[in-house]
């Protein structure tokens, strides 16, 4: 069976310490993945290694039965893996609409060649206004990215990080700094945006997190300590002593 995406025995040291110390995972296609744990847990470090930002010391990624471990970034994302890095893949200069328009582009951009580049910018624009109604911006269309609020530059930010069509959507942290409205809200989008995707998230908010996944990674100091669906992983008492029952967990709202 081919998995959306795979990790295998997967390590990474930083000098002499161990900070991913031998995770497996495999994630199936259209599966919604949030990955918890406390914080240093290494959570960061593994987003880092499955989108090529770094390179594992050991072990292997495979992305839809691909290997991609060592591979940059933007080769990555060509295969079909896109991450949300917040804000800055925003131009605060630009509309909502020429952003997403500019998403979509990129992705065309490197597949066609100049002229046929052109004869698909029909395509594009198409593809941009389908994309601002599906993150609910319709209405801020002509307005630059900068004069947006936080949480629609954030929605803004979704929209661009699926415009190029990933199957697999790494989504880091994508509430933080939200109002419980607004999060709310947001959980709402991410899980109409991701149908039929793949999606891992790092997450800190225990409402997200029980609300939106399919399955929990629960990582304690660079391992998986569980995965699971959301309720195998409440009641499982390694992770509730670890981490679930933690008073920093509680502090971050696991019991809601
Ligand atoms: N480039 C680096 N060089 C050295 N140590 C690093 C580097 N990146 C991360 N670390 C260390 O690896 C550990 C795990 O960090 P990481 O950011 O992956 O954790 P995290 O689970 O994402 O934490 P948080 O929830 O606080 O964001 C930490 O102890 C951190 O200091």
């Amino acid at each position: 069976m081919t998995y959306a995406l795979e990790l295998k025995n997967l390590r990474k040291s930083f000098g002499r310490t161990e900070i991913i110390r031998g995770v497996d995972l495999a994630v199936n296609a259209g599966e919604r993945v949030a990955i918890i744990g406390p914080n240093g847990a290494g959570k960061s470090t593994l987003f880092n290694l499955i989108s090529g930002r770094l390179a594992p010391t050991s072990g292997e990624v495979f992305l839809n039965g691909k290997r991609i471990d060592g591979l940059k970034p933007f080769e990555v994302n060509r295969l079909g893996l896109s991450r949300s890095f917040q804000i800055t893949n925003i131009f605060p200069k630009l509309s909502v609409f020429e952003n997403l328009r500019c998403g979509v582009l990129w992705k065309l951009g490197y597949r066609y060649t100049f002229l046929r580049f052109l004869s698909r910018l029909d395509d594009a624009n198409e593809r941009a206004e389908q994309l601002m109604q599906q993150i609910g911006l319709a209405r801020k269309r002509d307005v630059l990215a900068m004069n947006l609020t936080y949480a629609e530059q954030r929605a803004l930010e979704i929209g661009i990080t699926i415009a190029g069509g990933a199957e697999v959507v790494l989504l880091d942290e994508p509430t933080a700094g939200m109002s419980k409205t607004e999060t709310e809200h947001f959980t709402a989008l991410i899980k109409e945006v991701t149908v039929g995707r793949t999606l891992l998230t790092v997450e800190h908010d225990m409402g997200v997190v029980f609300g939106l996944a399919d399955k929990i990674a629960v990582v304690v100091y660079g391992e998986v300590l569980a995965y699971d669906t959301p309720e195998a992983v409440r009641g499982n008492a390694r992770v509730q002593e670890a981490y679930l029952g933690s008073p920093v967990a509680d502090a971050q709202g696991a019991g809601h």
